[in-house]
C-alpha cells in the first residue's frame, strides 16, 4: 500500500458500530479510504456494538450498510480488502469485564483509534472502561462525536470526564465541517493569495453572510433534536466553525494549534447577544407543513412522535458582531434552518463600494464586489465583479459579472471526497487540525447559552415559516434594517 509509510498500522475501534452514524458515514468512509489506498495494510476496523455477533453476521451488518450508502458501485478487490480487515466484538460499553475481549483482539503495536459513535453520555464510562482494562496507551486516541454536550456546564462535565484519562492531545473532537472540502479551501483562498490577505477586515469588507440551508427535516430524529433545536445543532457548532475560518488572524502555521488558537480568538470576541439585544440580533422559526419540489411535507409538529406544544427552533437567523480590530462595525449574518427549498451553504463576503463612484450618471450606487465560496453542492467560488459592456457608444455601460471556478469543472478527475473520509484519515494519522480543541467547544457554548437563555425567557414561540420557503418573514427585517439584504 502506498500509505504504509505514512502512518502507522491503527486498530480502528468502532463503538456503536450498527448505529446509524456508523452505517450511513462511518463504514462508507473508511471504505472509501481503503479504495484510495490510504489505510495502511495492517489496519483493522473493530467493531462494537452491544449484541453478539458471530464475524459473518457482523460482515453481512457492514456489507448491507455500503450497498446502501455508498453511492457508486462497490469495488470488489476493495471489498475483499475491507472485509478482511474487519472483526467484531459485543459488549455492554458500560460492563467494564466485558472489555476482557476488546482487549484479546487489540494488538500491542497497533495505535489504537476509538471513536464513539455513541450517546456521548457514556463516554466518560468507556474512557473509565478502557483504563480500567489498561487500553490507554500514550498514543491512544479517542474521537468523540458531537454534540459535546446541550450547554456549557454539561459539555464541562463530559470534557472532565473524558480528560480524566486522555490527554488533549489524545482527543479528536469532531466537527464535519471541517472535513469538508470546501472548508478547507476557505483557508487556502485566504492565505495563499495575497489579492484577499491584503483585504479581509473593516476596511475593505461591508459585510459577511453565511447561509446553511437544508432540505431536510429532522429526519425522524425528534427525540434527539426537540431537546437540540437548530443553535445546538447547527449553529453552536459548524456555523461558528466556519465564522472562526472566515474572521481569524493568519495563524502561524498550520499546525492544529496555532488555527485553533486563532479561531479560539474569534469565539472569545463574539459580542454576547443577551435578553437585552435579542431582538434585534437573533430570529427564530419552526416549519408548519408546505411543499418541497411540489410535494407536501409535514410541519415540525407533525413530525413522527412530535408534541404538540413544542418551542423548539427549526430555524435561526442571526446578527453576529464581532469586537476586535479587524471586525469593528462589519456585521455577520448567519442563518440556517431546515425544510428550506433546497440544500445550499454558501459563505458571501460583501465588500465595499469604491471611495468615489465615477459611474454615478448611470449608477446611483455600484453594485458591490462579491466573493461567494459555495460549500455544498456544486462547490466552487465566484466573485461578482463590474465590467464595461463591449460597445462603442458613448455611455459607458457596466454589467455585473462573475468569475466563477466550480470545482467540478475545474477539478474534473478529482473526487470531491466526504468529510468524514478526510476526519478518519487525519485522526489516524494524529493531525488534531481539523478538530476542535476543548476550549473551542468551551467558548462556543458560553456564547451559544445567553441566546439560549434569552430565547427560553422571552414569552415569544419561534416565528413559523411554511416548509419550503427561506425562513419566517422576521428573518428578512433582521438585515434589511441594517440596509442590506439576504442573497437569494
Ligand atoms: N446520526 C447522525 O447523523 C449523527 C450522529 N451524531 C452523533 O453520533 C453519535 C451516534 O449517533 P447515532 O449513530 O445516530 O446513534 P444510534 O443510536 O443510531 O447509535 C448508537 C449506537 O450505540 C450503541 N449503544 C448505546 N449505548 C450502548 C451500550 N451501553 N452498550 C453498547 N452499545 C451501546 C447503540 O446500540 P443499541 O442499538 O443496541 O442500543 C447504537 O448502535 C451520537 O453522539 C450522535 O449525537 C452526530 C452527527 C450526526
Ligand atoms: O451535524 C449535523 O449536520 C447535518 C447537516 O450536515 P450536512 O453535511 O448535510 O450539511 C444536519 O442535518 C444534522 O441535523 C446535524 O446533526
Amino acid at each position: 500500500m502506498a500509505s504504509d509509510s505514512a502512518m502507522k498500522p491503527c486498530d480502528f475501534v468502532l463503538f456503536g458500530t450498527r448505529g446509524d452514524l456508523a452505517r450511513r458515514k462511518l463504514l462508507p468512509s473508511l471504505y472509501q479510504l481503503d479504495k484510495a489506498g490510504l489505510l495502511h495494510s495492517q489496519t483493522r476496523i473493530v467493531g462494537v456494538a452491544r449484541q453478539p455477533l458471530s464475524q459473518e453476521e457482523y460482515l453481512s451488518v457492514v456489507s448491507e450498510a455500503l450497498n446502501t450508502f455508498v453511492k457508486e458501485t462497490l469495488c470488489d478487490e476493495t471489498l475483499v480488502r475491507f472485509m478482511a480487515r474487519l472483526v467484531y466484538v459485543g459488549l455492554d460499553f458500560t460492563d467494564s469485564e466485558g472489555y476482557q475481549a476488546l482487549r484479546d483482539v487489540v494488538q500491542e503495536d497497533h495505535v489504537m483509534v476509538n471513536y464513539f459513535a455513541t450517546p456521548p453520555a457514556i463516554y466518560g464510562t468507556i474512557c473509565g472502561c478502557l483504563q480500567a482494562n489498561n487500553l490507554i496507551q500514550p498514543d491512544t486516541r479517542v474521537v468523540l462525536e458531537k454534540p459535546i454536550g446541550h450547554d456549557l456546564a454539561s459539555s464541562m462535565v463530559i470534557n472532565d470526564q473524558v480528560a480524566a484519562y486522555f490527554e488533549e492531545s489524545q482527543i479528536y473532537r469532531i466537527d464535519h465541517y471541517l472535513g469538508k472540502e470546501t472548508v478547507q479551501n476557505l483557508v487556502a483562498l485566504r492565505f495563499a493569495n495575497s489579492l484577499f490577505a491584503s483585504k479581509w477586515d473593516n476596511r475593505t469588507i461591508d459585510h459577511v453572510q453565511i447561509t446553511v440551508a437544508e432540505e431536510v427535516g429532522i429526519e425522524g430524529r425528534w427525540d434527539y433534536f426537540d431537546k437540540a433545536g437548530q443553535m445546538r445543532d447547527m449553529i453552536q457548532n459548524h456555523l461558528l466553525q466556519v465564522l472562526a475560518l472566515v474572521a481569524m488572524d493568519p495563524p502561524v502555521n498550520l499546525n492544529a494549534d496555532s488555527i485553533r488558537d486563532e479561531k479560539v480568538k474569534v469565539i472569545k470576541s463574539l459580542r454576547p447577544i443577551n435578553q437585552e439585544n435579542i431582538y434585534e440580533n437573533t430570529v427564530r422559526g419552526q416549519y408548519t407543513a408546505g411543499f418541497l419540489k411540489g410535494q407536501p411535507v409535514p410541519g415540525y409538529l407533525e413530525e413522527e412522535g412530535a408534541n404538540l406544544d413544542s418551542n423548539t427552533e427549526t430555524f435561526a437567523a442571526l446578527r453576529v458582531d464581532i469586537d476586535n480590530w479587524r471586525w469593528a462595525g462589519v456585521p455577520f449574518y448567519l442563518r440556517t434552518g431546515k425544510r428550506m427549498p433546497f440544500k445550499h451553504s454558501e459563505i458571501v463576503v460583501h465588500f465595499k463600494n469604491p471611495p468615489h463612484n465615477l459611474y454615478r450618471d448611470s449608477y446611483r450606487q455600484l453594485p458591490p464586489n462579491k466573493l461567494t465560496i459555495r460549500l455544498q453542492p456544486h462547490e466552487g467560488v465566484e466573485i461578482q465583479m463590474m465590467n464595461k459592456v463591449p460597445g462603442l457608444d458613448q455611455t459607458q455601460r457596466l454589467q455585473t459579472t462573475k468569475l466563477d471556478l466550480s470545482f467540478s469543472d475545474t477539478f474534473k478527475n478529482e473526487r470531491i471526497a466526504d468529510a468524514y473520509e478526510r476526519l478518519l484519515l487525519e485522526c489516524m494519522l494524529g493531525n488534531q487540525a481539523l478538530f476542535v480543541r476543548r476550549d473551542e467547544v468551551e467558548q462556543a457554548w458560553k456564547w451559544c447559552d445567553s441566546i439560549l437563555d434569552a430565547w427560553a425567557r422571552s414569552n415569544e414561540p419561534p416565528k413559523s415559516y411554511p416548509a419550503g420557503t427561506w425562513g419566517p418573514v422576521a428573518s428578512v427585517a433582521l438585515i434589511t434594517r441594517d440596509g442590506r439584504s439576504w442573497e437569494e
